[in-house]
């Protein structure tokens, strides 16, 4: 059984919700990790006054008893806080209020009311709004420690916010990964957070916004999950799909995907053999991914994000009532949300990786994918 998830929320509706399935019985969940988790995808320098109204938290109402999953479907909740501030303007019981007619650039909101035959893009923008990546963080915190039991950690780092690209490719080290969480710019390199934080205050001040870019690490991962024999099985794509579907994450790249500088012999990761390590690289260009398949070396990806939409000082656009030219739509908005995407990008690629390991490994309980993990272990030893 592969896992899988459904969400359904507005981001100014009472809540957003999400039902899981296909996660094995017997996994203990960590209730705090997963607020942890919620509270990181939170933080950020630059992000707008959304923020200091809503403390996310998910209550799980079906699938775990006494904090271990059951195998039955997971449900969670988390709430919107700011929904008492719009209950007149979008409840399900209520409708009324000004429509949303001055569609922004950059959103959803044109090709939206134009799909759906709505006249209000507040219909489109209230589901295809980023605030629904809580609900995603919520699974791929259960996701996450699914990987745990079985020795994977998943990390990030923001690797550039409106300069270019400080790769690093390396997982950080728990010291370092301490640091990126107390950072409000999610970085173990200070002396870019300086240099971000005035780039978003410089942006602040222009009415603009700014974008970045960020790396996911998973380490511990057996080789061999994914496979080369499909597309849809490829392991490289099935990450990049995952990322790219992250509101306004418009690339990905897999290890160092995008070195077109590189020669072939620069390139590839030399393969090595020793008695204790087996087969080992000295190298990870590859990013862990070979024919779309884990080789053992840690998982790399990077996602790429582009500058927020919705600025303080509007795009040209054109109200979608009269036909007039108009300026686009300004409420209130995030400047940049690159640290708040990083933690987005650890969930979806948890997601898809222990979505891999149970397709190779799966069974009904933890017990059973332990026990076909350690056969599996025997046989590449
Ligand atoms: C964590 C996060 C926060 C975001 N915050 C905002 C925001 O405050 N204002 C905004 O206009 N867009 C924000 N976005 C981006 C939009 O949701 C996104 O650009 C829009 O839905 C269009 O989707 P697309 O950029 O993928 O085409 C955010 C995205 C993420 C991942
Ligand atoms: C609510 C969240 O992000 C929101 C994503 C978002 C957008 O258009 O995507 C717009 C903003 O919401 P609002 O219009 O209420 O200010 C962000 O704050 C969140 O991350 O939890």
């Amino acid at each position: 059984m592969p896992l899988r998830y459904l969400t359904a929320g507005e981001s100014h509706g009472p809540a957003l919700c999400a039902i899981a399935e296909g996660f094995p019985a017997g996994l203990a969940v960590d209730f705090d990790a997963v607020n942890r988790d919620l509270r990181r995808r939170q933080k950020g320098y630059g992000r707008g006054g959304r923020m200091k109204i809503e403390t996310d938290e998910a209550q799980f109402l079906s699938g775990i008893r006494g904090a271990v999953t059951t195998g039955s479907p997971i449900a969670l909740l988390v709430w919107n806080k700011d929904h008492e501030n719009w209950k007149e303007l979008v409840s399900p019981y209520a409708r009324g209020g000004r429509k949303f007619t001055q569609v922004r650039p950059g959103h959803a909101d044109l090709a939206g009311v134009q799909k759906y035959g709505l006249d209000d893009a507040r219909d489109v923008l209230e589901r295809a709004s980023a605030r629904g990546t809580a609900t995603v963080v919520a699974l791929g915190a259960l996701a996450r420690q699914l990987l745990a039991r079985f020795g994977v950690t998943v990390s990030s780092r923001v690797v550039a916010i409106g300069e270019e690209l400080r790769r690093s490719g390396v997982p950080p080290t728990a010291a370092q990964r301490a640091a990126i969480e107390a950072s409000d710019v999610h970085t173990d390199d200070e002396a870019a957070a300086a240099l971000w934080r005035g780039i978003i205050d410089r942006e602040k001040a222009r009415g603009s916004a700014i974008g970045g870019a960020f790396e996911v690490y998973a380490e511990g991962l057996p080789a061999g999950l994914g496979s080369y024999v499909h597309p849809d099985r490829r392991l490289d794509g099935r990450l990049a799909g995952a990322l790219c579907a992250i509101q306004a994450i418009r690339a990905a790249e897999i290890g160092e995907g995008t070195r077109v500088d590189l020669p072939g012999d620069r390139f590839q990761d030399p393969i090595r053999y020793g008695a204790e390590q087996g087969f080992y690289r000295e190298t990870n260009r590859a990013g862990g991914l070979e024919g779309g398949v884990t080789n053992g070396a840690p998982v790399v990806v990077r996602g790429f994000m582009k500058p927020i939409p919705t600025m303080m000082t509007p795009l040209p656009s054109v109200d979608i009532a009269t036909r007039e030219p108009v300026s686009a739509k300004y409420e209130r908005s995030d400047v940049c949300a690159v640290p708040a995407a990083a933690v987005v990008g650890e969930a979806v690629v948890a997601w898809v990786l222990a979505d891999a390991l149970l397709e190779k490994f799966g069974g009904d309980t933890v017990g059973d994918v332990a026990a076909a993990l350690e056969a599996y272990a025997a046989r590449l030893r």
